[in-house]
């Protein structure tokens, strides 16, 4: 048997040209496990309107992040590749693949099915599970696969926020970069997704929003963003020796108008000088790799919110990336083994 790894992540556009963000977009927010609506509604909220007037606001925002290799998230992804392809050896292959654009999953597969692999490894490069992040990867891995009926043995590495190496690495990277003393709050900032997600990926029907079933224990949070995320901020606190009031936890990114995980980040940001925070550090735990919502939104925007709205200090630890600890984590996942 030879197993080979396929690393997935979300994916950027092939450049800064309104109409490649457009094509990207389009591809991104017609995926019906991102605006989960039926196809003709979806395909008039995206088509009709959507990308009528996003493409040239997101491409001008991708200008101010890509650098001369590139997008940060493509280009980073590729260093975290190759540094886990060093660790495996050359006898074992390691594909990258994006959800959406280039290089996409489809040739990734390619690739692994030529240097003959017949056991794949998959590993969705996201800490917490969501329908727009985990199971899209899944479902498109599976429609791939048999779109080019390659019957292949596939494992999939599960959502990774209660993983011990992957908690390690990530506060390490913390430790290593800020000293909590050093400010009056510490933002664990996630990604967010509409309130509606949550309900819809809940097959327990326990899960509510009203701050409590994401603390009590259950079956549900196997497959709840919100619990995952604030099991990661808990987790990392744990690990760190930090207090709860230390920390708060928000979400970010909100597209449209319908309700999303709460609190947002963008009105905390405004609301915490006014309270006497004015000196905090954010920490992005949704994403493995810098990017846009990483280096723009939280990095500029969410900074000149912030320092206009009286905040003093305003610090941004960076996403795991390339960090060694990190691929050698993946390399765990990939052995089977909890070194
Ligand atoms: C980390 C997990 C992510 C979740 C969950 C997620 C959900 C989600 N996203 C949108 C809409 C957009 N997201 C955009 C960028 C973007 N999103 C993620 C990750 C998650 N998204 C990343 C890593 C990135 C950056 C990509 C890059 O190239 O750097 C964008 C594009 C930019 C923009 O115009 O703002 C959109 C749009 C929705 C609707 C959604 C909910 C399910
Ligand atoms: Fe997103
Ligand atoms: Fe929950």
């Amino acid at each position: 048997m030879k197993k080979g790894l396929l690393l997935v992540n979300l994916g950027s556009p092939d450049s800064t040209d309104p109409n490649d963000v457009k094509r990207y977009l389009g591809e991104f927010l017609m995926d019906e496990r991102v605006i989960d609506l039926d196809y003709w509604k979806r395909a008039l909220l995206v088509k009709g309107i959507i990308l009528n007037t996003r493409p040239k606001k997101s491409a001008a925002a991708y200008k101010k992040v890509w650098t001369s290799e590139g997008s940060p998230l493509i280009v980073i992804s590729e260093r975290l590749t190759k540094k886990v392809r060093e660790r495996l050896g050359s006898e074992t292959p390691v594909a990258l693949g994006m959800r959406y654009g280039n290089p996409s999953i489809k040739s990734a597969l390619e690739e692994l099915r030529m240097k003959g692999v017949d056991q794949l490894f998959v590993i969705p490069l996201y800490p917490q599970y969501a329908m727009s992040t985990t199971e899209t990867v899944e479902e498109k891995v599976k429609e791939d696969l048999q779109a080019m009926e390659w019957k292949v043995e596939r494992t999939f590495q599960p959502p990774f926020y209660n993983d011990r190496n992957y908690l390690k690495a990530l506060t390490s990277s913390i430790a290593e970069q800020i000293d909590q003393n050093e400010y009056d709050k510490v933002l664990f900032s996630y990604h967010g997704i509409p309130e509606r997600h949550i309900f819809k990926t809940d097959r327990t029907g326990l899960c509510k929003i009203d701050g409590s079933c994401c603390n009590t224990p259950s079956e549900a949070h196997k497959r709840c963003y919100r619990h995952q995320c604030l099991q990661t901020t808990k987790n990392v606190i744990s690990l760190l020796n930090w207090s709860d009031d230390k920390v708060l936890t928000t979400f970010q990114s909100r597209l449209g108008r319908a309700e999303w995980l709460k609190p947002y980040t963008a009105n905390t940001l405004e609301e915490l000088p006014r309270k006497g925070i004015k000196k905090i550090a954010v920490i992005t735990p949704a994403f493995v790799a810098d990017c846009l919502e990483t280096i723009e939104e939280i990095g500029m925007e969410g900074k000149e919110e912030f320092l206009h709205a009286g905040g003093e200090k305003y610090d941004v630890v960076p996403c795991l990336n390339d960090r060694d600890d990190f691929a050698e984590t993946i390399v765990t996942w990939f052995n089977g083994v909890d070194s």
